[in-house]
């Protein structure tokens, strides 16, 4: 354990082991906060004693949780049961084993956007209101505002003056599915945790709470974490009030003021050495982000490198731009650097295209995280919503979704009938069974039993067959091959392939947790619910794209920032406050901080937008770089290709050496190079003559 300790420097040291009083650790990218939390967590386990399973870590996203769990892990050196979740899973939990308490059954499913999206649809027909006017996607955000507390009820009326009744019969109709949706799990948690009993209850079984990304969390999630942290207030949060960047889901700055009001004896704890970023980059983060008023203020300094300097790239339009970041990608792997180092970032998905375009053309695998995500796609839902019917008899919601999925001639008006029957009926069986019943034409009714037949069918089959063999049976008996080849004759051959995929993850996942039967499928449907653009990176040799909200808490040694242009990043919605460019600029600090070594800034002068191309104006973050930390990517004269203009772009080829070879001194761990080439200083430790520093052309590098 003292080697665990020897990791961290003095500040993060008292961090994880402090104990006294309730904990927030205040500081800045890249400064170890997620590595507190992680040695604090393998410190309470091993020193103190505690089970790993009364205590209770919440991360930002699914991907997080199981990355901290696994470094746990491995600093523990076993396997161990440490409680590391979301706030949403977190709450799906504590609602499975306490749905009666606000009136849902424990099997109660979880509608997803598109879901959510469906049934607005659904609310506003039956109001009778203008679906154009109360459209689906903008009414599902403000309902979504509304639940997490930035809107009021009231204040929505002035947008939408029939904001009221939608809200309830959705509600309502939400409630009739034992459904919920996701702003729904929190609120549920938070009065599950409200009846003082059930709060003492969590409050005596966690022993201790962290929290990492504290800055982000909403009002909701803060009262949930008060009533578990509750009168010990044994709790640890870490946040950087710098990158709050969800303000628009409802984060609250004033969460980080009110702990020290409400936690009593709170200490504060700053951590300001970067451990990730060079010089340069954290110089030029640090500037960007003095010029916001409402923060703590807190500067960062680092031991690192100097580091190259800040690349820019001025292109003349945005198609120029994806070919020099494509270029200056391929360069850079050819220079021995791996694609999964490489990230690049815009500020919203619609830029990814063009890069996307030029990626493929030289080339260059890529993975983007946040596009149509796995669990999104038309088969996956489809086969899952087979699944669900067959697990839950009043899953109308997937009932919906699989009326005329594969085509059986049951149109809109089929569909307008049903919706009437369900205000009546409950189960797929009675609901299916009315409609046959009503229906005037013989085929559609015997679309209609073939469907009853079918369900009736899968509904025996769920403990029977294993998951793999389950979903290949949903396939067969709905001739859902047919189907897809019949309707997307271009990717066919994709869908059918992803929905294998499907059955192998569920296999696999039934595998890992020793689950099975009802139990596994509502704890993989849960997981599928709930993953978040970060849950699709994979660990392989790609370059990822992705927006920079999706980048947080990650680092590269690469990061490429395109799109710097007003109205693009700062977002041309957020242009009339300043309150709201603040967070574009906490965007951008964001951005900025996750490269660890080498940062490429660029921008389209001439962009396509709406179909035409239009003049822009660089970024205003460009400008609050200072000057010397930037170096302009300059286009050469004609002749010389892109590539030999990014040519220019240095990065160490090979790592730090670590462990070297001495004629005279034998093997020394290396602790410090200066300079580079054969000429580099190299200090390092050799054990019988101790510390030495040598030219680098006198030393053989081992590793
Ligand atoms: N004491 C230390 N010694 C060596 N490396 C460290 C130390 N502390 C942190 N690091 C490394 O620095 C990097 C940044 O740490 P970490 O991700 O924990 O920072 P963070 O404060 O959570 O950043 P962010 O604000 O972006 O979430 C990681 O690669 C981590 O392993
Ligand atoms: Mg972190």
């Amino acid at each position: 354990m003292k080697k665990l300790l020897n990791e961290l420097n003095p500040q993060q040291r008292e961090a994880v082991l402090y104990f006294d009083s309730p904990l927030l650790i205040l500081a800045g990218a890249g400064s170890g906060k997620t590595r507190v939390i992680t040695y604090k967590i393998a410190y309470m386990v091993r020193e103190l004693s505690f089970s790993p399973e009364r205590i209770l870590a919440i991360t930002f996203t699914n991907k997080a949780a199981r990355e901290m769990k696994e470094r746990v892990e491995k600093l523990l050196g076993s396997d161990v049961p440490v409680f590391v979740s979301t706030f949403h899973s977190f709450c799906v939990r504590l609602l499975r084993s306490h749905a009666a308490k606000v009136g849902l059954k424990p099997n109660f499913v979880i509608v997803d956007t598109e879901d959510k999206k469906r049934l607005l649809k659904e609310v506003v027909k039956e109001l009778n209101l203008d679906t154009e006017l109360y459209s689906p996607s903008a009414l599902s955000s403000v309902l979504s505002n509304i639940k997490n507390g930035t809107f009021s009820l009231d204040s929505a009326q002035v947008y939408y003056d029939r904001i009221s009744p939608i809200f309830e019969l959705y509600n309502r109709k939400l409630k009739e599915l034992n459904a919920v949706d996701f702003d729904d799990l929190l609120l549920y948690g938070r009065d599950i945790l409200s009846d003082e009993r059930t709060r003492s209850y969590y409050e005596r079984y966690f022993q201790y709470l962290l929290i990492d990304e504290y800055q982000d969390t909403n009002r909701i999630q803060y009262e949930i974490a008060r009533s578990i942290a509750g009168r010990k207030g044994n709790i640890c949060v870490v946040g950087d009030e710098d990158q709050c960047i969800y303000t628009w889901r409802g984060a609250n700055i004033e969460n980080i003021l009110s702990f020290e009001r409400d936690f009593k004896n709170a200490k504060v704890i700053k951590l300001e050495k970067n451990y990730r970023c060079t010089k340069v980059i954290l110089e030029a983060a640090n500037a960007v982000i003095s010029n916001n008023r409402l923060r703590k203020g807190k500067r960062l300094y680092t031991d690192n490198q100097t580091g190259e300097p800040i690349r820019l790239f001025r292109a003349e339009t945005d198609s120029e731009e994806s070919l020099f970041v494509s270029k200056a990608i391929k360069n850079l792997i050819k220079k021995g650097i791996s694609p999964k180092d490489i990230a690049v970032f815009y500020r919203t998905n619609s830029l990814s295209r063009s890069i996307e375009d030029a990626l493929r053309r030289e080339g260059i695998s890529y993975q983007i995280v946040g596009g149509v995500k796995f669990y999104e796609r038309k088969e996956i839902k489809d086969i899952l919503a087979y699944l669900r019917l067959s697990l839950f008899e009043e899953d109308l919601i997937s009932l919906f979704r699989v009326l005329n999925v594969p085509k059986r001639g049951l149109g809109s008006a089929v569909e307008e009938r049903l919706r009437r029957i369900t205000e009546r009926e409950r189960s797929w069986s009675g609901v299916l069974s009315k409609l046959e019943g009503e229906l005037r034409m013989e085929k559609q009714r015997r679309a209609v039993r073939e469907l009853r037949e079918t369900l009736e069918i899968l509904k025996g089959k769920t403990s029977e067959l294993s998951p793999y063999e389950l979903i290949k049976f949903i396939v067969t008996v709905t001739n859902y091959e047919d189907y897809l080849r019949n309707e997307f004759k271009e990717d066919f051959e994709q869908r059918l392939e992803n929905v294998r995929e499907l059955g192998n993850t569920i296999q696999e996942f039934s595998e890992r947790t020793g689950l099975k039967g009802e139990e596994l499928y509502l704890d993989f449907l849960t997981t599928v619910t709930l993953s978040s653009d970060q849950d699709e990176i994979e660990n392989a040799e790609k370059v990822t794209l992705m927006t920079v909200h999706a980048s947080k808490g990650l680092e590269f040694p690469v990061v490429f920032v395109t799109g710097l242009e007003e109205g693009v990043f700062p977002h041309f919605k957020s242009s009339d406050s300043s309150e709201e460019i603040e967070e574009e600029r906490r965007l951008f600090y964001v951005a900025v901080t996750r490269a660890k070594r080498l940062l490429t800034l660029s921008y389209a002068k001439k962009r396509r937008t709406f179909g035409k191309l239009r003049d822009t104006k660089p970024s205003r973050f460009i400008s609050e770089i200072p000057s010397n930390l930037i170096k302009e990517v300059k286009k050469r004269t004609r002749g010389e290709t892109l590539r030999e203009k990014t040519e220019n772009l240095e990065i160490e080829k090979s790592r730090k050496p670590k462990l070297v070879f001495h004629k005279k001194y034998g093997k020394g761990v290396v602790k410090r190079v200066d300079g580079r080439g054969e000429n580099a200083k190299v200090t390092a430790f050799f054990s019988n003559y101790g510390e030495k520093t040598i030219i680098m052309k006198f030393l053989k590098v081992l590793a």
